[in-house]
């Protein structure tokens, strides 16, 4: 069943910037991917579904409820963790935590505490529940993010780029952590990590100047490019002509040379062989089918 409905989009900031431009889209229970480049307009929508910001036009509903004219309807079932809390107060994560508890509606005072203490716990932060939140590490505050987002048992949980700057194994925590969250909730994810979603998400969109361009499972979009991949290592000069000749979707650096795929529905040279698809090949050959808006192709 589809819960969060996302219908025609349209959302344009005074300075002239379309940020999106009609997005529609269904997400039901389970962790979905939205992956984007910078300023796809992952966080407009994040905040649009927040009922933080207001779309010009289109709607967007939660159960069947229109969240445009009755907003408490979501805003009683959300846990919203934003890109960046921007203020630290100097207070305790166990005391902050209570007061967002109180905030967010949680009137009973033994069940604010009881819920105060699982969520330190399930986020591995009972140890610190004492130290000011202020003082927490990036990761940690991250963790502190999910804490509060879960407070009040949310139907809909909104993460905004929650990987962006975590060390490998910080990530893996956060990871372990939003997969735990189960599959009776919508779980929404932002980001521009390739990986986040191929670890977590069984379903995927991808977002590219504000047009949704790619829909679907991240295993059947890696396998509709079966076939195409195609993988070279080549020196930096051997690149450029590379690049004015064929549809190079990605390039890394391994040990002072370029390992380079391409896509291609033939080999492009002798010297390159057929590579299983990633999803990484799938977001970059999106990127490049859909740099420039003439190219573009909204689903
Ligand atoms: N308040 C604002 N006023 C004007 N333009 C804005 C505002 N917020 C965002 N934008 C612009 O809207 C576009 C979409 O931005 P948005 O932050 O939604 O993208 P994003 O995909 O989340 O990018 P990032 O990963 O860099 O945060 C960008 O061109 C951005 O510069």
């Amino acid at each position: 069943m589809q819960r969060l409905k996302i219908d025609h989009l349209l959302k344009t900031y005074p300075n002239g910037v379309k940020a999106l431009d009609n997005v529609s889209l269904q997400i039901g229970n389970g962790m979905f991917g939205l992956l984007g480049p910078n300023g796809a307009g992952k966080s407009s929508l994040m905040k649009i579904l927040a009922t933080l910001l207001q779309p010009d036009s289109g709607n967007v509903f939660f159960d069947e409820t229109d969240i445009g004219t009755n907003p408490h309807f979501l805003r009683s079932r959300l846990g919203y963790l934003p890109q960046d809390f921007g203020v630290y107060p100097r207070i305790s994560a166990a005391e902050l935590l209570e007061h967002l508890a109180v905030l967010k509606g949680i009137t009973n005072r033994a069940d604010r505490k009881q819920q105060v203490a699982a969520l330190l716990q399930q986020t591995n932060l009972y140890e610190n529940r004492k130290q000011a939140v202020s003082t927490f590490s990036g990761g940690m505050r991250q963790r502190f993010g999910i804490a509060q987002a879960l407070l009040g048992n949310p139907q809909l949980i909104i993460a905004d780029e929650p990987t962006a700057g975590l060390d490998p194994l910080e990530r893996n925590r956060f990871h372990d952590l939003l997969s735990e969250i189960g599959e009776q909730v919508v779980v929404l994810l932002s980001t521009h990590i390739v990986e986040d979603v191929h670890d977590l998400c069984p379903e995927m969109a991808v977002l590219i100047g504000g047009q949704l361009v790619l829909k679907g499972k991240p295993s059947a979009l890696t396998e509709k490019l079966r076939g195409r991949v195609w993988q070279k290592t080549v020196s930096k000069d051997a690149l450029a002509v590379l690049k004015s000749n064929n549809h190079v979707i990605s390039t890394r650096f391994i040990g002072g040379s370029t390992q380079v795929h391409i896509l291609s529905d033939v080999q492009p040279d002798s010297g390159f062989r057929l590579v299983e698809p990633g999803l990484e090949d799938v977001y970059f050959s999106t990127i490049f089918g859909n740099q420039r808006p003439g190219n573009r192709q909204a689903i």
